[in-house]
């Protein structure tokens, strides 16, 4: 077919179509109709008209939008709780390693943010939102089952040993309930929040932009539960054979909730406005640029005539309409070429910020907070903020006469999320001045300890002069550029000895009872994980001791460091009939070794003594609460108006296109997220944060450029207006003709009855 460029045409062409500001929000007001496109045959046109109804409303707003966002709570409580216990599940079921573990779950999470593509391809170009979301709902489900039966250890656990016997049956098992889940969830995301839009009418724009607040509050609530309650139910003991941590509960609950998720969404099914994918639309978008370029190339030469957009160069082939939706969505697509550095930084929450929390104090006085637990700040802010913002903060900034248009808002956003950064930056700034004085890669640290029955003079060659009381320590490390050295203890006779220290490590020597045989040992050189402690004992005691849930120590050994929460610890000290119990307040993340003296059982165990290696966290938790509340800010500003924009500005075939183009924002800033990881950090982390921030900062600039000469579009009514164009019949009058037709068919009911009465 070929049309020739008229000149309302070529304006419509280029989205300048002017679009009404909503008062309260600055969104602008769209028209929401459910128009078939001009390339869709006709049986396929009646069929949408029959799907076509007027929705039950309640409050303004469309009944069926209460199954959508209950169905999302569902589905995010899901998907939130099982990826709260996953890590642990790889490091203690499937008894992976750290890096391992991290990184399996870093992918995991950057691929349900790619999947969204392909949820949104099926959607728009095959079986509709409605279908696409059922079918992998289901795989949703199924993913989910399949991981919650993954962690069932009884399954593969024939000696009854407690620990699974095939660990490649389980870790066969789980990989491939976790592809499931990551193509489930990702792929009904851009679905399920463009199925949502689709449920408005025309004059329901004000709640089309609530909608879209409630639908990110629905996302926190179920997310906040989950991560509440998913690590209570691990830390639950259960098995058919042998008592372990229940990974099948903690991954079970989420399983039923999908289930639940995708009957909420059935039982809705009867009310929803469903409308039909129009063809293969990606692929009918697909030829069309690729025709475009194509035929840009073969007219390279200045003799041809320019034209406004190179997607013009399509016109002689494809149709109009389909022209100005692709570039609707390119437009859009373009924008979002900045946005993933908002993601990077808003994703370290989880990863650099828990860290930067496991070296502070979460005493919180009444209740004790841990490291990760900080997290469940942002969406308990976000629960709180999305209704201040909407109630309160946008209508007041729109009543001082400012035009807080969606683009304006997301780059406020990420400087939001630039400013929560320089405040971690500052954070840490405080965290660094109470830090341990580590040693760098070319030094090495030493400290020495006296389990001698007398004071010792220790010489650590050349200049080093020590004097150590018995049952005592040097005050602190003593650091050295070298790594030979010579020790010289002045006994009864001088006993010397020489040693090579670790570069870059922290060790203690070990002076016992029998001085000959002193020894080193490697100390922790970071910060405990998770703001735990580590605690060791050194045995000066004449025989084997066993302490509660450390092995048995010999005389004069060192135990391995052991990781203890805060709070009381009691330890039980026994050798045959004799014990005695020794109890320590520990606080959060420090290293102590503890002294077993010769008079342990006599005192009861209160001649122990204490070395302090590493001190206990100063700074408190509370430090993070400006961050976190600048970072949900940010979020709320970016995120939810992202999700709104996304919607808007979508022509209607395209809907869930758009929305996963969004959600790929959020996959590639994962992604840089991982490779950061990898490449390595900046030796002071503050100095990262100010990177970060400053990054963020360069990039807010770079898109409110972008966004300067960004033209909002009513995408309905551009479409429209091209049907007008084409002579095709225009969306009014099939309405009014709808709209008459079901009112001729409600009068003839109506005069039924009566016939039927008389
Ligand atoms: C990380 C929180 C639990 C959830 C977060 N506030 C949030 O709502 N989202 C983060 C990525 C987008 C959005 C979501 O859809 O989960």
């Amino acid at each position: 077919m070929l049309i020739r460029h008229t000149p309302v045409l070529a304006a419509l062409t280029q989205l300048s179509c002017p679009v009404q500001v909503f008062p309260h929000a600055g969104i602008q007001q769209l028209t929401h109709t459910h128009t078939p496109a001009a390339s869709m045959p006709d049986e396929k046109m009646d069929e949408t008209k029959k799907k076509k109804k007027k929705t039950a409303e309640c409050c303004g707003y469309p009944i069926s939008i209460f199954f959508i966002v209950v169905n999302e709570f569902c589905e995010r409580f899901s998907y939130y709780g099982m990826r709260a216990v996953l890590v642990l599940y790889f490091r203690y079921f499937l008894l992976w390693d750290d890096d391992l573990a991290t990184s399996i779950y870093h992918a995991f999470v950057a691929l349900c943010y790619l999947t969204p593509i392909l949820g949104a391809i099926i959607a728009d170009s095959w079986l509709g939102k409605f279908k696409t979301i059922i079918y992998l709902s289901i795989v949703y489900a199924i993913g989910q089952v399949t991981m919650a039966v993954s962690t069932i250890h009884d399954i593969t656990d024939s000696n009854r040993d407690g620990t699974p016997d095939n660990f490649t049956f389980h870790i066969a098992l789980s990989m491939l309930g976790l592809i499931l889940i990551a193509l489930g969830t990702g792929g009904i995301k851009p679905c399920v929040a463009a199925f949502g839009g689709d449920q408005f009418q025309e004059h329901q724009s004000r709640q089309l932009n609530t909608f879209f607040s409630v639908f990110y509050l629905c996302i926190n609530a179920g997310s906040l539960l989950s991560t509440l309650i998913t690590p209570v139910l691990r830390a639950q003991e259960c098995g058919i054979h042998t008592q372990q941590q229940c990974y099948p509960l903690a991954f079970g609950v989420p399983a039923v909730l999908m289930v639940i998720s995708l009957v909420v969404f059935i039982a809705g099914s009867g009310m929803y406005v469903k409308t039909d994918p129009e063809g293969n639309i990606m692929w009918s978008v697909c030829k069309c640029i690729g025709f475009a370029i194509r035929n840009r190339f073969r007219h390279r030469s200045s003799s041809y005539p320019k034209r406004e957009h190179w997607m013009d160069w399509a016109d002689e082939k494809y149709d109009k309409l389909l022209i100005a939706q692709i570039k609707m969505v390119l437009k859009v697509l373009f924008l979002y070429i900045p946005l993933p550095m908002f993601w990077t930084l808003f994703d370290q929450k989880g990863s650099r910020w828990t860290l930067q929390a496991t070296t502070m104090s979460g005493d919180f006085g009444g209740f004790i907070l841990q490291p990760d637990q900080m997290q469940t700040v942002n969406p308990i802010l976000i629960l709180t903020m999305v209704p201040i913002m909407d109630r309160l903060i946008f209508p007041l900034i729109q009543k001082c006469g400012l035009n807080f248009s969606p683009l304006k808002r997301m780059t406020v956003g990420m400087l939001f999320a630039a400013t929560a950064f320089v405040s971690a930056a500052l954070v840490q700034i405080e965290i660094d001045k109470t830090l341990p004085n580590f040693p760098s890669s070319s030094e090495s640290q030493l400290k020495v300890v006296n389990m001698y029955s007398t004071t010792l003079n220790v010489t650590i060659s050349p200049s080093e002069h020590l004097l150590i009381e018995s049952y005592g320590s040097s005050a602190d490390y003593i650091t050295f550029d070298h790594q030979d050295i010579t020790v010289s203890l002045n006994t009864s006779n001088v006993i010397t000895k020489a040693f090579s220290l670790i570069k870059g490590g922290r060790q203690t020597l070990i002076i016992p009872s029998d001085p000959t045989v002193m020894y080193l040992v490697e100390d922790t050189k970071s910060k405990p994980r998770e703001g735990k402690n580590a605690i060791r004992f050194v045995n000066g005691w004449t025989a084997d001791l066993n302490i509660t849930n450390l092995d048995s120590i010999e005389p004069s050994a060192t135990t391995n460091y052991t990781l203890v929460n805060q709070g009381k610890r009691d330890f039980v000290l026994r050798h045959g009939e004799q014990w005695c119990e020794f109890s320590r307040k520990f606080g959060f993340g420090a290293s102590y070794t503890f002294l077993i003296t010769e008079a342990v059982f006599s005192s009861d165990c209160e001649s122990i003594v204490e070395v302090e290696d590493m001190k206990p966290n100063s700074v408190h938790m509370a430090l993070q609460i400006p961050q976190y509340f600048l970072i949900t800010t940010g979020e709320v500003m970016f995120s939810v108006t992202g999700l709104q924009f996304s919607y808007s500005q979508a022509p209607k075939n395209m809907k869930s296109v758009l929305q996963a183009g969004w959600l790929c924002t959020n996959a590639v800033g994962n992604i840089i997220v991982l490779i950061v990881a990898e490449i390595g950090k900046l030796p002071k982390q503050w100095a990262e944060y100010v990177l970060f921030a400053s990054l963020l900062v360069a990039v807010s600039i770079i898109f409110s450029i972008m966004a300067y000469f960004y033209t909002y579009i009513d995408p309905a009514e551009i479409e429209a207006q091209i049907r007008k164009e084409q002579g095709l019949e225009p969306e009014e009058k099939e309405k009014e003709k709808e709209t008459l037709e079901m009112e001729e068919k409600d009068q003839k009911n109506e005069q039924g009855v009566k016939q039927t009465k008389i």
